[in-house]
């Protein structure tokens, strides 16, 4: 039996639903010859961990317990007293993950980061380094500066980050096969956010927009915080990440992002709480008037995300309603992607773009796809 160490960043949403994931695929795992043996969690503020990371691991029990802690909104802190695993907080966590990530290149080690952090680079280019791999559903490590970008992704066979990208959807797999036989991608055109891609088209069926966007974060499709999705900024970075990968050396503020909300609603000067009881219904009749203008014209609003030579830029636009990106509905994504092979009729991908269990699904493929590199 292959055995995989598995250490996870982020016991949120995707986080916990790849715990899950991995719980109930044991025996078809077992079938293929694999075993994920998970040796830590972490979180904001704490690390659960095993005593020896070479050998034990969590066993599911544990696992389905650190879930069940995390989704009441209690502390890592709380297992303790378990006795099955070490515990640290607050400084002392970075110092211990850098030293599981010492022992990566003897083990195999998979970092895996379901945080929505952009902290996590620093330990992610380290355990690189160390020769650990590295599984994304977190944007944040390949959307920064490009000097960071560059170390991260200098050893490209040991990271995998398909969930960074339009969800459980195979788009930097197909891209990334286009790209490695020399067939030149001249355009990618697509809708990227299953959160703005529900917002439409739940509006566009007559639902307030304040109430569409609750209902979108409730059903685990908006990051930690929806002004992430509504400004525009979670799919700026996919399409950063695609741009990047076809070798543009750009950064998010090269890029031309529309925002859906105002400036004086943003995060540095609105809490939260506030913008989703209080701002979000002031924007309501603004949305609804742009939808239902597009209608008049016999169009939908899709927000876009288009890549070519020229451009790299993300925003709203109004198309056919008889279009792949104006057939879309609720939380899909769809991506074109034009190349030398794919010139008139592109390759298209579509299907869920958003949700913690095809975003898992998705981390969870990626982690058995690097088995390869360990016979
Ligand atoms: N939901 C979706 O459809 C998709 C999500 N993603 C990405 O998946 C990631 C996770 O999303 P989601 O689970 O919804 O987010 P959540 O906010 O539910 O969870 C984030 C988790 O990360 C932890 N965390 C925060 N900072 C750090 C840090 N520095 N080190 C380790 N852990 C940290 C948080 O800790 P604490 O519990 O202490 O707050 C929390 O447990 C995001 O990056 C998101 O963009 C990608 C594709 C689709
Ligand atoms: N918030 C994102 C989740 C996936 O990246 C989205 O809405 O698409």
């Amino acid at each position: 039996m292959k055995n995989l160490p598995v250490f996870l960043m982020g016991s949120g949403g995707v986080g916990r639903q790849l715990l899950q994931h991995i719980v109930s695929c044991r025996s078809l795992h077992a079938k293929q010859g694999v075993h994920l043996r998970v040796v830590g969690v972490c979180d904001s503020k704490s690390l659960v961990v095993v005593a020896d990371v070479l050998t034990a691991e969590l066993d599911d029990s544990f696992l389905l317990e650190v879930c069940r802690v995390k989704s009441n909104g209690s502390s890592l802190q709380t297992l303790a007293n378990s006795g099955v695993c070490q515990v640290f907080s607050g400084p002392e966590v970075i110092r211990k993950v850098i030293d599981i990530g010492r022992l990566g290149k003897s083990t195999g080690l998979a970092f895996v980061d379901c945080s929505a952090s952009a902290e996590t680079i620093g330990v992610l280019n380290q355990v690189v380094d160390f020769g650990c791999c590295v599984v994304l559903a977190n944007k944040k490590p390949l959307t920064v500066q490009m000097e960071d970008y560059d170390k991260l992704v200098s050893h490209p066979r040991r990271l995998r980050h398909e969930s960074t990208v339009g969800a459980g959807l195979p788009v930097i797999a197909s891209l990334n096969r286009i790209i490695s036989s020399g067939d030149p991608v001249n355009r990618i055109i697509g809708s990227l956010s299953g959160t703005l891609g529900y917002v439409m088209s739940e509006v566009e069926d007559g639902t307030p927009f304040s109430q569409v966007v609750n209902a979108a974060k409730s059903h685990g499709y908006t990051e930690p915080d929806p002004r992430d999705d509504l400004g525009g900024m979670d799919v700026a970075r996919k399409a950063l990440i695609l741009a990047r990968l076809l070798g543009r050396r750009l950064n998010l503020d090269n890029m031309k992002i529309e925002s859906l909300y105002p400036e004086e609603m943003g995060p540095d000067v609105m809490p939260l709480e506030d913008f989703l009881v209080n701002g979000l219904p002031l924007l309501d009749q603004k949305i609804e008037d742009r939808i239902k203008q597009a209608s008049a014209n016999g169009n939908v609003l899709r927000y876009v995300c288009l890549i070519d030579d020229a451009r790299c830029e993300v925003g709203i636009q109004e198309v056919p309603k008889d279009s792949a990106l104006g057939r879309l509905r609720g939380s899909d994504n769809v991506v074109e992607i034009y190349s030398r092979c794919y010139e008139k009729q592109p390759l298209v991908i579509q299907g869920a773009g958003a949700g913690n269990d095809t975003t898992a699904a998705g981390v969870l493929a990626d982690i058995l796809d690097i088995q390869d590199l360990f016979p």
